[in-house]
């Protein structure tokens, strides 16, 4: 049976200001992947994700998500569902209690109503509190978001994304603004919960070794296109240099 193609972007083009940020004829992601996206700065990782994120559009081109075109599923719950989101900022609202950013993960899911009474009785607590012990933060439930650690913060942004529970996790630079050993660390359980929740994952990275590492296939891009496009495995060190000299650089 064939695997199911999560993402299929067809003849992709974005630009800023007249400038070629992305352009990509065809790149398909099967369900369940974990994709690193790798390249130097400027190559357009981010317009990439933010492109499958549906957080902007393209200039021309197709974006099929489980077979139907992204633009049918809009910006509501069906794609909250589908898609979460982590960056390197985490995202956290600071002054509120770690519970309550987690369970910010629900909002995509709840009413209005539901929502605003969550700030002072939190709704679903079980639920938080049960992806704050995953990721090893249920001591912290509490706990204001601010007075954590920057790695606890993003471990609390991992428990969002744990209730939130979407098919797709798109991480642009999770771990960047952490230090190397925490780095790996929040890297680690990002990998070990999409495995063991079945998810796709697509993350950006700036190092190499850990898209080595963790991720089973690696798209590196360049100057706005895919540069290569290769099992893990298969990424040679020859590779590498290329992918970042500043010789060729268009
Ligand atoms: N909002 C914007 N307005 C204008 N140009 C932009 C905007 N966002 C991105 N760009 C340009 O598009 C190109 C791709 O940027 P993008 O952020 O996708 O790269 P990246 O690979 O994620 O880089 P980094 O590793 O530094 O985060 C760059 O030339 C960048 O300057």
């Amino acid at each position: 049976m064939p695997e199911k193609e999560v993402f299929k972007l067809s003849n992709l083009l974005k630009s800023y200001e007249g400038k070629r940020a992305l352009s990509l004829s065809s790149l398909k992601i099967k369900k369940g992947e974990r994709v690193a996206l790798i390249g130097p700065s400027g190559a357009g990782k981010t317009t990439l994700l933010n492109l499958m994120a549906n957080t902007i559009k393209a200039d021309r081109g197709e974006i099929l998500i489980d077979g139907i075109p992204m633009t049918e599923y809009g910006f509501g719950k069906q794609l909250h569902k589908k898609m979460g989101i982590i960056r390197q900022q985490f995202d956290l609202v600071g002054q509120l209690a770690v519970i309550h950013n987690v369970l910010a993960g629900r909002l995509g899911e709840w009413g209005f109503f539901k929502s605003l009474l969550s700030l002072f009785i939190p709704q679903d607590e079980k639920v938080a509190v049960k992806a704050l012990k995953r990721v090893g933060l249920e001591d912290r439930v509490y706990e204001r978001t601010s007075k954590l650690s920057g790695g606890e913060q993003q471990r609390v942004a991992l428990a969002r994304l744990l209730v939130q529970h979407p098919e797709v996790i798109l991480a642009d630079e999770p771990v960047a603004s952490l230090d190397p050993a925490r780095a790996e660390d929040i890297l680690q359980v990002l990998v070990k919960l999409a495995r063991e929740e079945e998810q796709t994952l697509i993350a950006s990275l700036h190092s190499v070794e850990y898209a080595k590492k963790y991720f089973s296939r690696i798209i590196s891009l360049r100057a706005g296109e895919i540069y290569f496009d290769l099992p893990s495995e298969k990424v040679s060190p020859e590779d590498l240099n290329n992918l970042y000299s500043l010789k060729e650089m268009k």
